[in-house]
């Protein structure tokens, strides 16, 4: 049987998630897609950090390893920031390889490119670890909430940001400490001004846009607003008046029918959807127009939940290809 050759550019915190659920989970995942499963080639940036991959694969800083292997099936791209990698998903697409990216900064901005050059080349693109971290909200959105047309959406986007918040509360201890924190479980950016001012958020929201509302708002009717500033003594305020500070992204329609959007901390009390959605998780508060109103919440970052949204993509990606050979090869028979 033809193995399934995949290709990991990044060995970070997700990257590193992907490989060892790729080697612990290999039996059912192989089992899933029903072909084997190779690790072919890594791409890092500096490779003295990254001594203990199987002799089996190529740990490289050449990203022409992948481009110009023509065995290599899909790539997983777990990298940071708009460039190298939107130039390197591109031509891995040319190349007519899958990709799956967890890469929201890029995906924000270049997603809906990538996506028509997909189709413009008959290859997939899973794009569910760029939102919301291990909850699986591209894929509910796409495959679940099809007949519904959502009206507005407000959620919780960013896990470093609730992170500190309710660390701040729970433990009473400074932004800094509880930043430190989320730095350390592998939380928050490599630059974490990413996180606490709500560029991380804004960027999530975007990619939900894109795919509910079909277009991004003008930016002049997007607010962002960061949590800097936020106090201990605030935190505690709230939390006497029974009430959590949360950094909330939102988008919808507004009366006069322009798509507005904002990421910005709010106040709110137990009754809201979002009050009990704490530490690391994210949470997606949705209106469909049929269903009425929806929440999801999970772990909104950190490397197994993130690298789980990655192998789901994956997963879907190949059984999708089965699939289709073995509805082609019962044509063939006919
Ligand atoms: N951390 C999280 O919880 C989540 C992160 N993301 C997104 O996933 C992506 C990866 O994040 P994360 O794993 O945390 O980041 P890390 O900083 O932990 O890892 C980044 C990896 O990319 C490699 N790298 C950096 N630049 C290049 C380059 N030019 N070519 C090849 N490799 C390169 C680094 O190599 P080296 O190891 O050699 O330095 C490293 O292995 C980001 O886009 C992030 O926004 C999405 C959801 C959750
Ligand atoms: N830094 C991000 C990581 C996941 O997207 C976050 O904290 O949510």
């Amino acid at each position: 049987m033809k193995p399934i050759n995949v290709a990991l550019i990044g060995l970070g915190t997700v990257g590193c998630g992907v490989y060892q659920t790729l080697h612990i989970q290999r039996q059912r995942l192989e089992k899933l897609v029903g072909a084997p499963i190779n690790i072919l080639t890594i791409i890092i940036e500096n490779p003295d950090k990254h001594q203990k991959i199987s002799a089996k694969t190529n740990v490289t800083t050449d990203v022409n390893a992948v481009l110009n292997n023509p065995e290599i099936d899909v790539v997983f791209e777990a990298i940071v920031g708009k460039e190298p990698a939107f130039s390197i998903l591109k031509e891995c697409i040319q190349a007519k390889k899958h990709v799956i990216t967890s890469n929201k900064e890029m995906f924000a901005t270049h997603g809906e490119e990538l996506k028509r050059l997909a189709s413009k080349y008959n290859v997939q693109i899973g794009y569910d670890a760029t939102t919301a971290g291990g909850i699986p909200i591209i894929q509910i959105i796409q495959q679940l909430l099809k007949a519904n047309q959502i009206q507005y959406v407000q959620a919780i986007l960013n896990g470093t940001t609730n992170y500190i918040l309710s660390a701040m509360r729970e433990k009473n201890i400074t932004f800094s400490t509880a930043l430190d924190e989320a730095q350390k479980w592998g939380y928050a950016e490599p630059d974490p001004e990413k996180d606490i001012e709500g560029f991380d958020a804004y960027y999530k929201l975007m990619i939900l846009s894109e795919l509910i509302f079909e277009k991004q708002p003008d930016l002049k009717n997007v607010k962002r607003k960061g949590i800097r500033d936020i106090t201990e003594e605030s935190i505690q305020g709230l939390q006497t008046e029974g009430k959590r500070l949360k950094h909330i992204a939102k988008i919808g329609y507004d009366a006069t029918g322009k798509l507005t959007a904002s990421v910005e901390p709010e106040a709110v009390s137990k009754e809201h959807p979002l009050y009990a959605v704490e530490g690391v998780n994210n949470a997606i508060h949705i209106k469909g127009d049929i269903v009425g109103d929806l929440t999801f919440t999970g772990p909104g970052a950190g490397s197994f939940p993130t690298a789980s949204a990655m192998i789901e993509d994956f997963c879907i990606l190949f059984k999708k290809e089965q699939t289709a050979i073995a509805s082609s090869k019962a044509h063939a028979t006919v």
